[in-house]
C-alpha cells in the first residue's frame, strides 16, 4: 500500500464500463502472462474532500519480474513510464524438493497456530490464522512456493527478509528462506508473549496492591473526616459499632412509632450513638509536657494537706502513666517513619523487589508509574510491622490503685486531683450496694426497662473514652448470687488484657476501656474478694491526727465552707482554740468529714448573722465586716478587740461560743465516763470503716459456777481470746496474789462460787479479731486484784497460752485512734515496734508513751504501773509445775 499523487489516482481509476484493469477476481497466473501484467489494484483509497491527504493505493503483484534498467525519478508521473523488465529463468518453476516443502509447512502451521491462540487479538483473526493453518497444510507442493510468497507478507517479517524472498527466484530456496524466517518469528512470538505475562503478572500484582491501598485510604480519610482524632486501629471496633447502629437504624424506619419497639430501639439508638466512641486527638497532650510531674506535684499539694507517702507514691504512679504515653508517642513516630521509608521504597522500586528482577519488567512499571497510568501511590499507612517500642509501652502497665482507709480521709478527692493534674474528666461509680451483675453489665435488651451498664453510663458523662475513673467502696460490692457476680464482672473490668473489648449486654458491642485510668476506694480490704485485691495496689490512708485535721481545717475546709455558703474569709474568723474544740470536742473520726460538717455548721451559723446584719444596716451583701484582723495579730488579740467593738457583726468565732452554735459537744460526757474502775480497761480496734478506735472491756464477777460469760456479738476468735486469758489468769492466780494456794480456782473458792461476765459494749456491732487478749487479761487481773487500769492507758495485742504477746494489724489506725480518744500511754505488741515508728506521725509519738511488750507479765507492770501486783514467783515455777 502506498500514497499516489491524484492525477495518477485519475489516470488509474476504473471506469465502470470496460475497466482498463483486471478486476481483483480476475485471476492471471504469471506463466500465462505474456508482456507486462498491470499489478492487480485490491483497494483504493479516496482522501476525504478538501485535504490534502493523498490517495492511497493497494496493489498486489503477480508475477515476479526484474528491472533491466534502474527507473528515472521523474517529477510528473504520467504519463506512465514504460519499464522494461526480464523474467526468471524456467527452471525457477521447478517444484521443490518434498522436504523442503515439508520443513516450510511444520513451521509455518506451528507460527500460524502460535497466532491463533493469542489472546489479544480478535477472534475472527484468530479464526482467520486458524484457516491460513489448514490451507497451508492441505496445500499441494507446488503452490508451496506462491503461499510462502503469501504468508511471509502477513506474518510482520522484516523489510530486509521479505527483500531477500523477494530478489531469490528459486522456488526452493525461497522455501527455505521463509522456513528460517518463520521460525525466527516464532522465537520472537515466543519470547515476547513469555515477556508480556511475566510483566502483566507483575504489573496486576502492583495494581491490585496499589489499588487496594488507595482504597484503604479512602476509607482511613472517610473515618478521619467523620470523627477527627480516630486512630486508624480503631476503626475496626468502630466498624462493629457503626454496624450494629445501621442495623437497628434500618429496623427502625420499619417499626411504627405507636409500636412499643420503637421506643425501645430508639433508646438504645440514642444511647449508642451518645456514647464517646472516639478517643480526642490531644489526650495525651497534658502527660507529654515536660513540666507534668511538676505541675501534677503542685496540684496534689494544692489539694491535699499531708499525705507525704501517699503524694510519693502518687508521683510515682503519675510518672509510669507519662512514660507510657511518651513510650507510645516515640513508638508512634517510629511507626510513621518506617512507614515513609517503606513509601519511598515502593515508589523508587515498584516491582518490589520481585523475583523475576528482568529489567525490562522493572521498566515497564516505572513506565506505567510515570505516565500515570498506574495512580500514584497513595499516602497511606503502608503496613509495617508494630515498632518494638510501641509493644513496651503496651507492656507498661498502669497499676490500678486501690485507697483504702477510713471515711472522709481523702479517697475521692485524691482521684479528683489526680483527673485534674492528668486533665482528663473525672467520674465516680458508687459500687457500695450493688448486688446484680447487671448494674455492671448492663441488662440485656429482652428485659423490660433494660439499661446499659454503670461504665457505659459513666463513659457518657465522662464524654471521653479516657477519663479517671474511682470505683467507689468496692469492699462493699455485693458477693456472688443468683444475680450474677458483680465482682466477677469487675474483674473483667479491671483486667487490662481484657477490658479491650468489654462487653456491655445492653449495648452488645466491644467497648474499649482501656484507656480509662481506674482508681478504687475502700474501707477495709477484709471484704474485697481475692482476685479483686490481686489486680490492685493498696495504698493505705489511715486518718488524720489532731494537727493535720487542724491544718486541714483552715487550709481547705474552712474556705471550702465560706465559699459554699456566699461568705469571704474576713466574715468568718475561727480563733485556734475554737477550731481546736472543733476538732477535738464536736469530732473524734479517722477523716474529717463530720470536721467539715460541723465547719459548715459555723460557718451558716455566721451566714445568717451576716444576713441579719446586712438587712438591719442596707449593706451591700458583698461588703465586708468592719471587724477585720491586723496582718498576724494573735487570735486573742482579735477576741478583745471584738468584744470593745460592741454593736454590729462580729465575724470572730471563740471556743466557747460552739455550745451556741453546734450544741453540746458529743464527746465531753464519754471522756467524764472514763474513769478507773475496776475489771474495765480500755482496748484498741479498728472498726468496719477502717477507723481506729478504743473500745472497753468490762468485766464482773458474779455469784456462779466458775464459769466465763461473753457478751457484745463477739466472733469465735475473740471467743477463745477470752478463754485463753482465763486460762492464763487462773495459771497465774497465786503469783498475782489472787489466791493463796497454786492450785486454787480463782473462780472457784470455797466461800464465794463466782462467774466472770465479761462485755465488749457497742452489743449490736459485730466484733471478732485476736487483738484483744491482752485488754482482756488485763480486766480480768484488774476485776479479780481489784487494782485498776488508768482509763488513759490502752492497749492491743494477742496472747498465747504461754503468755507471750503476739503483733497485731492496723497499729497506725489504732495509736490514732487513742491519741483521738486523749489516751496517753499505749500498750503495743515488741513485734510492732517498727509499725509505730514508721507509720505513726511524729507529734502523736511525741504526746504518748509507748510500751512495746513481749509478755502479759511486761503489759501488766505496763498497765497497772510497776510494783501494783503482788507478784510471789517467777512465772517459769508455775509453768514447770503444770
Ligand atoms: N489531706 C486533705 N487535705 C485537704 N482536704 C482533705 C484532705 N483529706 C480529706 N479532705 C477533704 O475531706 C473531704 C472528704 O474527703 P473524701 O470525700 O475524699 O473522703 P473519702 O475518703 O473518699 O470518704 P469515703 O470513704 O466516705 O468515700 C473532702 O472535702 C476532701 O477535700
Amino acid at each position: 500500500t502506498f500514497p499516489i499523487p491524484a492525477n495518477l489516482a485519475d489516470a488509474l481509476l476504473p471506469t465502470p464500463s470496460s475497466p482498463p484493469y483486471p478486476s481483483s477476481k480476475t485471476r492471471e497466473t504469471p506463466s500465462s502472462t505474456s508482456g507486462l501484467s498491470p499489478p492487480r489494484i485490491t483497494r483504493f483509497v479516496r482522501p476525504r474532500p478538501n485535504s490534502d491527504e493523498p490517495h492511497l493505493l493497494t496493489l498486489t503483484g503477480l508475477a515476479r519480474v526484474r528491472l533491466t534498467d534502474p527507473p528515472q525519478v521523474v517529477n510528473d508521473p504520467l504519463p506512465l513510464p514504460r519499464l522494461d523488465v526480464s523474467y526468471p529463468p524456467q527452471d525457477a518453476d521447478s517444484p521443490p524438493a518434498t522436504d523442503v516443502v515439508q520443513d516450510f509447512k511444520a513451521a509455518a502451521i506451528r507460527l500460524l497456530e502460535r497466532f491463533s491462540q493469542d489472546t489479544s487479538q480478535s477472534a475472527r483473526k484468530r479464526e482467520s490464522w486458524t484457516r491460513i493453518a489448514h490451507l497451508v497444510e492441505e496445500s499441494e507442493s507446488h503452490k508451496a512456493a506462491a503461499l510462502a510468497d503469501a504468508i511471509i507478507s502477513a506474518v510482520g517479517a522484516e523489510h530486509a527478509d521479505k527483500l531477500v524472498l523477494l530478489s531469490t527466484e528459486s522456488p526452493s530456496l525461497r522455501l527455505q528462506h521463509v522456513t528460517n524466517v518463520l521460525a525466527k518469528q516464532l522465537s520472537i512470538v515466543e519470547v515476547s508473549s513469555k515477556i508480556a505475562t511475566a510483566v502483566d503478572e507483575s504489573l496486576s500484582k502492583q495494581q491490585k496492591a496499589l489499588f487496594l491501598r488507595q482504597q484503604l485510604a479512602a476509607i482511613s480519610a472517610e473515618l478521619q473526616r467523620l470523627e477527627p482524632g480516630i486512630p486508624t486501629c480503631m476503626a475496626r471496633g468502630m466498624a462493629e459499632v457503626r454496624r450494629a447502629a445501621t442495623a437497628e437504624a434500618r429496623r427502625l424506619k420499619r417499626i411504627p412509632p405507636q409500636n412499643a419497639e420503637h421506643g425501645v430501639v430508639r433508646t438504645y439508638l440514642e444511647w449508642l450513638t451518645s456514647l464517646p466512641w472516639t478517643p480526642p486527638a490531644t489526650a495525651s497532650e497534658t502527660l507529654t509536657r515536660s513540666d507534668f510531674l511538676t505541675n501534677s506535684k503542685s496540684q496534689l499539694d494544692a489539694d491535699h494537706y499531708g499525705l507525704e507517702k501517699v503524694k510519693r507514691r502518687l508521683m510515682e504512679y503519675l510518672a509510669v502513666v507519662r512514660l507510657r504515653a511518651l513510650i507510645a508517642q516515640e513508638a508512634e513516630t517510629e511507626q510513621a517513619k518506617a512507614q515513609e521509608v517503606t513509601l519511598k521504597k515502593v515508589i523508587d522500586d515498584p516491582a518490589g523487589g520481585a523475583s523475576e528482577a528482568d529489567g525490562q519488567k522493572e521498566n515497564a512499571c516505572r513506565a506505567l508509574i510515570k505516565a500515570g497510568e498506574i495512580p500514584a501511590l497513595p499516602q497511606v499507612p503502608v503496613p509495617v510491622p508494630p515498632p518494638q517500642s510501641l509493644l513496651k509501652a503496651k507492656g507498661i502497665k498502669a497499676p490500678i490503685l486501690l485507697f483504702i482507709g477510713p471515711p472522709g480521709t481523702g479517697k475521692t478527692s485524691l482521684g479528683q486531683s489526680i483527673a485534674r493534674a492528668l486533665g482528663r474528666p473525672f467520674q465516680r461509680i458508687a459500687l457500695g450496694g450493688v448486688r446484680d451483675e447487671a448494674e455492671i453489665r448492663g441488662h440485656r435488651r429482652t428485659y423490660v426497662a433494660s439499661g446499659p451498664g454503670l461504665l457505659a453510663q459513666a463513659l457518657r458523662k465522662a464524654g471521653r473514652m479516657d477519663p479517671v475513673l474511682l470505683l467507689d467502696e468496692i469492699d462493699k460490692v455485693g458477693q456472688s448470687n443468683y444475680h450474677g457476680d458483680p465482682s466477677a464482672a469487675l474483674l473483667e473490668v479491671l483486667d487490662p488484657e481484657q477490658n479491650v473489648a468489654f462487653n456491655d449486654h445492653y449495648l452488645n458491642v466491644p467497648i474499649d476501656l482501656s484507656q480509662i485510668l481506674f482508681i478504687c476506694t475502700a474501707n477495709s480490704l477484709d471484704t474485697i474478694s481475692p482476685p479483686l485485691l490481686d489486680r490492685c495496689e493498696v495504698i493505705q490512708l489511715s486518718g488524720y491526727t489532731h494537727d493535720e485535721k487542724l491544718h486541714i481545717a483552715r487550709r481547705f475546709l474552712l474556705p471550702k465552707q465560706l465559699t459554699q455558703n456566699g461568705l469571704s474569709g474576713p466574715h468568718v474568723q475561727l480563733t485556734e482554740p475554737a477550731l481546736l474544740k472543733t476538732v477535738t470536742h464536736y469530732t473524734r473520726e479517722a477523716g474529717v468529714r463530720s470536721l467539715e460538717r460541723s465547719i459548715g455548721g459555723i460557718v451558716r451559723f455566721k451566714a445568717v448573722e451576716w444576713a441579719a446584719h446586712v438587712d438591719a444596716q442596707g449593706l451591700a451583701p458583698s461588703s465586708l465586716p468592719t471587724l477585720l484582723p491586723a496582718a498576724s495579730e494573735p487570735s486573742d488579740a482579735l477576741v478583745k478587740r471584738s468584744k470593745e467593738g460592741g454593736v454590729g457583726y462580729n465575724p470572730v468565732v471563740e471556743a466557747d461560743e460552739l455550745e451556741k452554735i453546734l450544741g453540746l459537744s458529743r464527746y465531753d460526757g464519754e471522756d467524764r465516763e472514763r474513769e478507773a474502775r475496776r475489771g474495765v480497761v480500755w482496748g484498741l480496734v479498728v472498726t468496719g470503716m477502717g477507723e481506729g478506735e478504743i473500745m472497753p472491756v468490762e468485766s464482773i464477777a458474779t455469784p456462779g459456777s466458775g464459769h466465763l460469760k461473753l457478751t457484745g456479738s463477739l466472733g469465735d476468735v475473740i471467743k477463745e481470746s477470752a478463754e485463753l486469758a482465763l486460762s492464763w489468769v487462773k495459771t497465774h492466780s497465786y503469783d498475782l496474789g489472787i489466791t493463796s494456794k497454786r492450785a486454787q480456782d480463782p473462780l472457784r473458792i470455797p466461800d464465794a462460787m463466782i462467774d466472770i461476765h465479761l462485755h465488749l459494749p457497742a452489743g449490736a456491732q459485730k466484733k471478732d479479731g485476736p487483738s484483744a487478749g491482752v485488754a482482756m487479761v488485763c480486766a480480768m487481773v484488774s476485776l479479780l486484784t481489784g487494782k485498776c487500769v488508768p482509763p488513759t492507758t490502752a492497749m492491743t495485742g494477742e496472747i498465747t497460752l504461754r503468755g507471750r504477746v503476739s503483733p497485731v494489724g492496723g497499729v497506725k489506725e489504732k495509736v490514732l485512734g487513742a491519741h483521738r480518744a486523749g489516751a496517753n500511754k499505749v500498750i503495743v505488741p515488741w513485734a510492732n515496734r517498727k509499725d509505730v515508728e514508721h507509720d505513726v506521725p511524729k507529734e502523736v509519738r511525741a504526746r504518748m508513751q509507748f510500751v512495746f511488750a513481749r509478755t502479759v507479765r511486761e503489759v501488766l507492770d505496763a498497765a497497772f504501773g510497776e510494783g501494783t501486783l503482788p507478784w510471789h514467783t517467777l512465772t517459769p515455777v508455775v509453768e514447770s509445775r503444770l
